[in-house]
């Protein structure tokens, strides 16, 4: 479960009535997620979540939440975060129990986590449409789990690992050190992106897109980027990882439509595909062999990236037809 920290009642419709959101009604803690604790919380006038921040710094915050506040005023279907009235409007970090916490608004619907086609296109084109209402976003922060992650962390997860995945991790960080000093990897538009858009954060409801969430490893990176770890979720076959040649297919056309690729991320798709994929692989070794102390649930499996790394260099997909 993911409530690593009780909120009294009290205290959360305190803050509720500072926050001018209405008379709680009913508190409920999410049983769902790793990183935060979560809580649903009702009011006369609407439902929110609140959500107390374990992990990440308060100087890391503000990133983050500006960005869903810009993105929600830019008509983005994301979690609106709620500032005090009367206080500075960009300041949405607020304090619960000790901790930093924000209040954001519900998102209605679930997530899919058997997508269609056509879900994947509704994903691809709001994803564009994200990309571009975040170009004028003020504030900058890096992809915290971008290739100088990579490079600091592969080291410390190789004594984990078997011969072969090593030479797979020590290829695969080489290849994308070498695509990361190229002209076309500069020539990559670039902006806030989520960095995270699995299926479990999108939600649906009858069959319409209403929102994206967690944004929680968002940072300015590239917008290809972006595009890759979706291919890579949305549009493989779980558990084998093969490639789904349809769903991804509907994606890159539906976010074609509203931001055409440039050549050089038509150039460099296949090798982003596989930086998406060699970035969860290293995450997941990391998070499988070096475990937090206040991870509570069970780490993904790592093998799931290995298995779609290595489909992604034997099989370069050619998606670049739906792209144009
Ligand atoms: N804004 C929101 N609207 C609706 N549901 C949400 C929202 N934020 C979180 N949730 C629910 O809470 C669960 C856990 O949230 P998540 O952000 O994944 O937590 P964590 O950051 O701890 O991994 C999600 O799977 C979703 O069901
Ligand atoms: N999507 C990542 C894990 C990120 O965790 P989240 O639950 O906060 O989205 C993965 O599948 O490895």
């Amino acid at each position: 479960m993911a409530v690593f920290t009780q909120v009294a009642e009290e205290e959360a419709r305190e803050l509720l009535r500072r926050l001018q959101l209405g008379e709680l009604r009913e508190l409920r803690g999410i049983h769902g997620g790793i990183e935060n604790t979560n809580y649903f919380a009702t009011t006369d006038q609407g439902q929110f979540v609140l959500t107390l921040f374990e992990r990440l710094s308060p100087a890391q915050l503000p990133f983050y939440l500006r960005l869903m506040k810009h993105l929600a005023l830019h008509g983005i279907p994301v979690p609106e975060p709620h500032a005090v009235p009367g206080q500075k409007q960009e300041n949405l970090l607020l304090e619960v129990a000790g901790k930093p916490a924000a209040v954001v608004n519900r998102l209605r619907g679930h997530s899919e986590l058997a997508p269609g086609a056509r879900h994947c296109a509704e994903v691809g084109a709001m994803l564009a449409r994200m990309h571009l209402a975040a170009r004028d976003f003020p504030l900058s922060q890096p992809n915290l789990r971008g290739l100088a992650w990579w490079n600091e962390t592969v080291p410390v997860v190789l004594p984990h690992v078997d011969p072969d995945q090593a030479a797979l991790l020590r290829s695969e960080l080489a290849f994308q050190n070498h695509v990361a000093a190229s002209s076309a990897y500069a020539a990559l538009p670039r902006g806030p992106i989520h960095a995270d858009l699995f299926r479990d954060n999108v939600m649906f409801e009858d069959g319409e897109l209403t929102g994206f969430f967690d944004f929680y490893f968002a940072g300015v990176d590239s917008w290809l980027f972006d595009i890759a770890v979706c291919l890579n979720d949305w549009c493989v076959d779980l558990p084998t990882g093969a490639h789904d040649a349809a769903r991804a297919a509907a994606f890159l056309r539906a976010y074609a439509s509203v931001r055409p690729l440039a050549s050089a991320e038509r150039q460099l798709l296949p090798a982003m595909l596989r930086a998406g994929a060699l970035r969860f692989w290293i995450s997941r070794l990391w998070d499988f062999h070096l475990p937090r102390e206040a991870a509570l649930l069970k780490p993904h499996d790592p093998s799931h990236f290995e298995r779609v790394l290595r489909q992604r260099v034997a099989h370069p997909p050619a998606l670049y037809a739906a792209t144009s």
